[in-house]
Order: C-alpha cells, then sequence, then structure tokens
C-alpha cells in the first residue's frame, strides 16, 4: 500500500466553463487516467468540472496540457482552459496539446491564445464519409445543413434563426453521438446579427456548457469562411463573451476573461485507489 499523497488542484473557469488544474510542470504527478479524471470531474462524489486539467513537461514545448472531459475522454483542445492555464503560467508560453501546440498570452484577467490553423476536409473533422463541410447535406429534426470545422477538437456547427429556441439538450447528444462522426462531436448553434455571434453548445463528453471556447473559435472561423462576417469577431455565449479573430490561412486568435475560483488538495487514493 503506497504512503498517502496529497494532491494540490486550483479550481478554474473561463466564463463558467469550469476546470479542476493539476499543476505536474515540474514531472511530480501521478499518471492521469480516464476513471480518475471521471470520478474527480463528478460534481456530486468529486471535486466537480467540466474538465478535468492536467499540466505535464514536455520536450516539444514549455509544458503539456492534458484535457479529459467530465465522462473521462482525453480529447485534444480546450479554449477556455487554455486562458485559464495561461493565468495561472503568469507568462507567454507555448504548450503542447495533443491537437497540435498552441500559444499562450496572458493579459489582464485572461488571456489570448493562438489556437493554432483550422481544418475544414471531411477526414479532418471527421466524418464517416465524404462531405461538403461547408453545408453538410443532413439534418436532424429542424437543425440542417451545418458546417463542420476541426480546430483541434471535432466542432459541428448550425446556423439558425434563435439559438435559445432549439432544444439542444435534446437534440445535442443525438448528433454528438451520431455515427457520422467517428470522433464524436461538439454540437454549436449559433445566429448571426450585427456582425456578432450568439452561440450554444453541446460539449462531446460534457453536455450544455456555459461556453466553449473552441466551439467559438470553430463558430466564428465558419461564420468568417461560408457566412461573409468580417474578423475579428464577438461571440457572445451564455457565461459571456470571447474575442475570436481569424484570416483564411491563418491562425486562430481567441481572446477573454479566465478565472480562479479557489484551490484545495485532495488523497490521490481516495479517487485512484491503488493506481498510482
Ligand atoms: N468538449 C470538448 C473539449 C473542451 C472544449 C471546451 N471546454 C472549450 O473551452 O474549448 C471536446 O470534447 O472536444
Amino acid at each position: 500500500m503506497r504512503g498517502a499523497m496529497r494532491i494540490p488542484f486550483t479550481k478554474m473557469h473561463g466564463l463558467g466553463n469550469d476546470f479542476v488544474v493539476l499543476d505536474g510542470r515540474n514531472g511530480s504527478l501521478p499518471a492521469m487516467s480516464p476513471p480518475v479524471a471521471k470520478a474527480l470531474a463528478d460534481r456530486k462524489t468529486g471535486i466537480g468540472c467540466d474538465q478535468l486539467i492536467m499540466l505535464e513537461p514536455s520536450d516539444a514545448a514549455d509544458f503539456r496540457m492534458r484535457i479529459f472531459n467530465a465522462d473521462g475522454g482525453e480529447v485534444e483542445a480546450c479554449g477556455n482552459a487554455s486562458r485559464a492555464v495561461a493565468l495561472l503560467h503568469g507568462q507567454p508560453a507555448r504548450v503542447e496539446t495533443s491537437g497540435g501546440v498552441i500559444a499562450l498570452e496572458p493579459l489582464d484577467g485572461g488571456a489570448r491564445v493562438d489556437m493554432g490553423t483550422p481544418r475544414f476536409g471531411w477526414e479532418d473533422i471527421p466524418l464517416a464519409y465524404a462531405m461538403d463541410t461547408a453545408s453538410m447535406p443532413v439534418s436532424w429534426e429542424s437543425l440542417e445543413n451545418p458546417a463542420a470545422v476541426n480546430v483541434g477538437n471535432p466542432h459541428v456547427i448550425f446556423f439558425v434563426e434563435d439559438p435559445y429556441a432549439v432544444e439542444l439538450d435534446r437534440l445535442g447528444p443525438l448528433i454528438e453521438t451520431d455515427p457520422l462522426f467517428p470522433a464524436r462531436v461538439n454540437v454549436n448553434v449559433a445566429s448571426i446579427a450585427d456582425g456578432a455571434i450568439t452561440l450554444r453548445v453541446w460539449e462531446r463528453g460534457v453536455g450544455l456548457t456555459r461556453a466553449c471556447g473552441t466551439g467559438a473559435c470553430a463558430t466564428a472561423v465558419a461564420a468568417i469562411a461560408h457566412k461573409g462576417v468580417t474578423s475579428p469577431v464577438t461571440v457572445h455565449l451564455p457565461g459571456g463573451d470571447l474575442e475570436i479573430a481569424w484570416e483564411q490561412g491563418g491562425t486562430i486568435l481567441m481572446t477573454g476573461p479566465a478565472t480562479t475560483s479557489f484551490t484545495g488538495s485532495f488523497e490521490w487514493s481516495d479517487f485512484a485507489g491503488d493506481a498510482t
């Protein structure tokens, strides 16, 4: 039986999309696994969060950021968490994620993050078969002809009259798990008015969140690429606003707030059993 191992954490959020951040940049933490991430993210029996963020050493960048959704699944990108980590780190940094290297720039009360280059090919999303990702010939009830963009992680974007009139809690999981999306998908419903975007997101592996940074990036890119919106564009999410800048062929710049809620610690064996 291993000795007690107390693990410190920082509880953070970006516009209400919340995270438990474990700082293993010095290599001090045990390996994270999906079951342990899911247990820590549980809002009744764990600490509770939308995503668990694990920082680790990297030989490709200043450090590595691993992202686990509340269902335990490890994913490639998390925009809001990238800003939170920028705030925690406190200086500019290049960060390795499984979706590519991103660049963090802390600002007063938040950060600007270069989220890399979006991809539009059906295999890049990925989709199960070839399709025009600017306007896909598919529909789920009244949601039809979405765009799809990969911004490190997969997003499908429906442009609608009123995002708040969509039964996203019912349609989100149907679309997230449709076989058309072999890696599942984050589901965005958005409207465009006066050059700004109003957005709600059903997040893969989580559900409805108050904000989704990669959703804001993917939706802004789709609006600029396919709907004539000009960059930079303000995205109004339930939890607040993000500013997204992108030009064809370039990388995506996301700017917005990040907040530290509190710090704490937990006993590793309480969540990992004897796993080390
Ligand atoms: N649910 C997303 C990961 C977190 C994205 C969101 N929290 C963000 O701020 O980008 C996925 O499975 O790709």
